[in-house]
């Protein structure tokens, strides 16, 4: 799906109107036919409230659709001064049709208590300062008189910012927003979800594909994690799932190895190997399938040689959870990222996370090893870190900053958080699934987990960090139903479900 905000609208608008010759006006009518099929056929008592920008516009001509199919159909018209030319347009034409147009504030009341739905196209992209006055008073009585009524917002709903999110003063508070094209950056503002209600984005005539050039940030949905989706072969092997290098876990932290060493066998990689300590023996029993590579942490350099072995025979190699800072992690990771291509002569992809990036953080000549073939998926901490802004800054501008950085390194991002970020410099994609009670520790872990097993099994790093984000949000939301608060061991146990019911 597509994500935008007012700007974005702006340029397909005028794309369609000015490349495609679509007349605005059609544009418009086509808006009103989509948003109408989200309407019960078994209401018939509406009150649609306009005002004179295009939002208004596509209210008048749902009004005169919905009249057309002998609906019960009241129009409030804010203002008839200074209309836009299609809201004119299909104002007159209601007028024209006899549709019952009311003008005067002091009849809102009666008519919100006696319709059952109310459709309102106030404003849309086009607010553009603190909604006061008559505009105030109007959303005012909406959210006031709603009770036993539906309220549909056209576009979004007015009064929120459709860049930002923000409650420009005040906002409807709506039950259904049929939005238009784009998926509205200003929604994935997380306390305004009460003001949204159920989100649909509608078409208005146009090919997805051919508006790509436009916008290239989308926000997920199931249809395009499933369209990523690799058929497995009925004769392949383990090999083909890939060979996955774990490095994650050390004293004190070997939850986090075995962690990710589970999420990566549960989530369908070939073959699991873990770099961990030689007297670590929990893996073995909280993941027997995976292998482990012990190490003796006293004398690095004595393993080095077995590494390289390993190193080469690798399809993906996953660094970080765990690890510490300390220089014999630091000795390991460089080993670890000094090979390029494996013996097969592909690229080895990374993924790097926790202590990984924090160790890039301060020894940043290491970013030239790691080029076009890494993955990072820092949280806003760690990303801070990487780049030096604070995370306010980053918060504030995530995606500019995610995409130059992506840009500059020449690698993935994932930005992990409420709406995670993942970018290949390029593109944008928000991630649509997750919640607050998979904030716990572990869960990132976890992530890496999936990332790395789905980079063995053929999908490039940017696939596998969206249907990585995607599926490990998506377990979360679907256990939420049932439980309270979910850890990384949940996702582990349910993830191949999941990945069952998307693909
Ligand atoms: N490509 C698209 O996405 C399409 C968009 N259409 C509709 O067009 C809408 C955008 O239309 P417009 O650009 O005309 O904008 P709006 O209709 O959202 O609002 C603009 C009008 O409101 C006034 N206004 C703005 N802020 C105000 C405030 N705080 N107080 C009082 N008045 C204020 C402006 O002066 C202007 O008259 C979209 O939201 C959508 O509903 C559709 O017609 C179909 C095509
Ligand atoms: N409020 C939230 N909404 C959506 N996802 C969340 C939320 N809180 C945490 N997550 C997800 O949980 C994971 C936490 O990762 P991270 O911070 O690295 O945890 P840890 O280091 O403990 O493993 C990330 O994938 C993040 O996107
Ligand atoms: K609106």
């Amino acid at each position: 799906m597509l994500l935008g905000g007012n700007e974005t609208t702006r340029k397909i608008d005028s794309f369609a109107i000015n490349e495609l010759k679509i007349p605005s006006i059609v544009l418009m009518e086509n808006a009103a036919i989509s948003f109408v099929k989200h309407i019960d056929d078994n209401e018939d008592n509406f009150l649609i409230i306009c005002g004179k920008g295009n939002n208004g516009g596509d209210g008048y001509t749902i009004a005169r659709q919905l009249f057309s199919k002998n609906k019960n159909v009241k129009i409030f018209c804010i203002s008839n001064e200074n209309m836009s030319h299609d809201c004119f347009v299909n104002y007159e034409i209601c007028k024209n049709m006899g549709i019952e147009i009311f003008y005067k504030i002091e009849e809102l009341d009666r008519l919100l208590l006696e319709c059952d739905v109310v459709i309102e196209g106030i404003f849309g992209t086009g607010l553009n300062s603190e909604i006061k006055g008559k505009y105030h008073e109007i959303i005012e009585k909406i959210n006031f008189l709603n009770k036993n009524k539906i309220i549909y917002s056209i576009d979004i709903p007015s009064g929120i910012n459709g860049d930002t999110g923000e409650i420009m003063g005040i906002s409807v508070k709506s039950d259904i927003t049929i939005s238009f094209v784009t998926y509205k950056k200003g929604f994935l503002k997380s306390d305004i979800k009460n003001y949204l209600g159920k989100v649909v984005i509608e078409n208005i005539g146009l090919n997805e594909n051919k508006i790509s050039h436009i916008v290239n940030e989308y926000y997920l949905t199931p249809e395009m994690i499933k369209s990523f989706h690799i058929k497995r072969n009925e004769n392949s092997h383990k090999g083909d799932f890939g060979k996955v290098l774990i490095f994650a876990g050390s004293s004190g932290f070997y939850g986090a190895g075995n962690i990710v060493a589970k999420s990566c066998m549960r989530s369908g990689a070939g073959l699991t190997t873990v770099i961990t300590d030689k007297n670590n023996f929990s893996l073995n029993v909280f993941v027997p399938e995976a292998m482990s590579f012990p190490v003796n942490f006293e004398n690095i350099e004595e393993n080095f040689e077995k590494l390289e072995n390993k190193i080469l025979n690798s399809d993906v190699i996953a660094i970080g959870p765990g690890i510490g800072k300390s220089h014999k992690a630091l000795k390991i990771f460089e080993k670890l990222i000094s090979f390029e291509k494996n013996y097969k002569g592909n690229n080895i992809k990374l993924v790097l996370d926790a202590d990984a990036l924090n160790l890039l953080s301060e020894n940043r000549e290491l970013f030239e090893k790691i080029k076009n073939r890494s993955i990072l998926t820092p949280h806003v901490v760690e990303f801070s870190r990487l780049t030096g802004f604070s995370p306010e800054e980053i918060n504030k501008d995530k995606f500019e900053i995610a995409k130059e950085f992506s840009q500059k390194y020449r690698i993935n991002l994932l930005l992990k958080g409420e709406n995670t970020i993942i970018t290949n410099g390029e593109k944008i994609f928000v991630n649509s699934t997750g919640n607050s009670h998979m904030a716990n520790g572990g869960m990132g872990d976890c992530l890496t987990g999936i990332i790395c097993s789905l980079a063995g099994q053929k999908y490039d790093l940017l696939e596998s960090a969206i249907i990585g984000a995607y599926l490990h949000g998506k377990v979360a939301d679907e256990l939420l139903k049932k439980q309270y608060i979910i850890n990384a061991t949940h996702i582990i146990e349910n993830i191949s479900g999941f990945m069952n019911k998307i693909f």
